[in-house]
């Protein structure tokens, strides 16, 4: 064969293995698309074994346990804290902040049995992704429609009752990246209200160490997941939504902001399955970037 071809190829073969392991933006998207195709091949796979019970919550387990392999392949840490707050057999709401789609991985984490998250409605058409959160019980909304949307919450708020369910709703409404909280949506608030069930505030601390779609950041890391206790909403009614929302939101915020100053520095990230670059792990047992793109933190 021509060497000048065979070099061609050789480069052609090196190249990526290269750019992963210098180019932090790079590596970002080979994680990226790395976790997307891994939710679409595990959506393929399990979407006819869930076809076989149907649309139904139960379902929910099959898509949390395909999911939490990807905190070892990636080298995340997850601790949970208040957990034991979720063991009430009743219906009830949660609510959580909303930071990227990596939420997946503490979601999958915490998430009690016979709960269905609230979706965008355009999760549904993703192929067999949409199907397996169809099979799976999700429910989605319309969030252009919000008439239809109050709708569709609304009839949650029997469901649940009905069928002793669990709702998991995103109050950012959108992901949110910032170092606070967005203003909250009131819709799971409503939903709380009409149901009479109480709330379950969970709080996800910053990935600022270790994620950043802006920065193009994906190294090893740890997070920390607080379950609050509950907050009441028996004998509240609408007009009581706009200030219990407030007053929750403010629980979440203060709750963040402190996890923020405090992370949990002593826990060192897991070692990533996945080959890992940019990130060294330093005395103090943490993961750091490189900073090869002199963007981090
Ligand atoms: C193998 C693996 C495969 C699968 C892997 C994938 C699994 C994925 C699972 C996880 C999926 C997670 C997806 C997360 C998302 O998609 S986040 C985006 C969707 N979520 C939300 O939007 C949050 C909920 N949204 C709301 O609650 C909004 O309130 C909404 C109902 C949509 C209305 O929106 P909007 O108009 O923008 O907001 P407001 O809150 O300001 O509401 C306007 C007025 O309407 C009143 N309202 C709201 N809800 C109700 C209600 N239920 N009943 C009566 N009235 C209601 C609200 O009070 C406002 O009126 P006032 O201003 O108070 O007068
Ligand atoms: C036939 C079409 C085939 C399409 C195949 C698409 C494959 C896509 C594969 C994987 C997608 C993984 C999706 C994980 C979703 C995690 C939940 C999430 O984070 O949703 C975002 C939503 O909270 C808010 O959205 P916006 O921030 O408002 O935006």
């Amino acid at each position: 064969m021509d060497v000048a071809l065979l070099h061609g190829l050789l480069l052609l073969l090196i190249l990526p293995v290269l750019l992963y392991r210098y180019c932090a933006t790079f590596h970002y998207f080979c994680k990226v698309t790395f976790f997307n195709l891994w939710v679409l091949a595990m959506a393929t796979l399990l979407s006819p074994f869930a076809a076989i019970r149907g649309r139904c919550v139960e379902n929910m387990k099959l898509l949390c346990a395909a999911i939490r392999p990807l905190k070892h392949l990636y080298g995340i840490k997850i601790e949970v804290l208040g957990a034991e707050h979720l063991n009430l057999k009743e219906p009830y709401v949660i609510v959580c902040n909303h930071q990227a789609s990596l939420d997946l991985m503490g979601m999958v984490e915490v998430i009690p049995k016979r709960c269905v998250p609230i979706a965008k409605k355009e999760l549904l058409y993703m192929g067999t992704v949409g199907w397996a959160c169809w099979l799976s019980g999700i429910i989605f909304i319309d969030r252009q429609r919000t008439g239809d949307a109050i709708d569709v919450i609304s009839q949650t708020a029997e469901t649940i009752r009905r069928e002793n369910l669990r709702v998991w709703i995103f109050p950012e409404g959108t992901r949110n990246q910032s170092r606070s909280m967005l203003p909250f949506k009131r819709g799971a608030f409503h939903l709380a209200v009409q149901a009479q069930v109480p709330i379950f505030p969970i709080v996800i601390s910053p990935y600022w160490d270790f994620f950043s779609s802006k920065e193009k950041k994906f190294t090893p890391g740890t997070f920390t997941i607080r379950v609050l206790p509950r907050i009441e909403t028996r004998g509240l009614s609408p007009k009581d939504v706009p200030e219990l929302t407030e007053t929750v939101r403010k629980t979440m915020v203060d709750v963040f902001s402190e996890m923020s100053s405090n992370p949990c520095r002593d826990w060192p990230a897991e070692l990533p399955l996945l080959p890992s670059t940019g990130a060294t792990k330093g005395t103090d047992g943490v993961w750091h970037d490189e900073d090869t793109t002199g963007t981090s933190d």
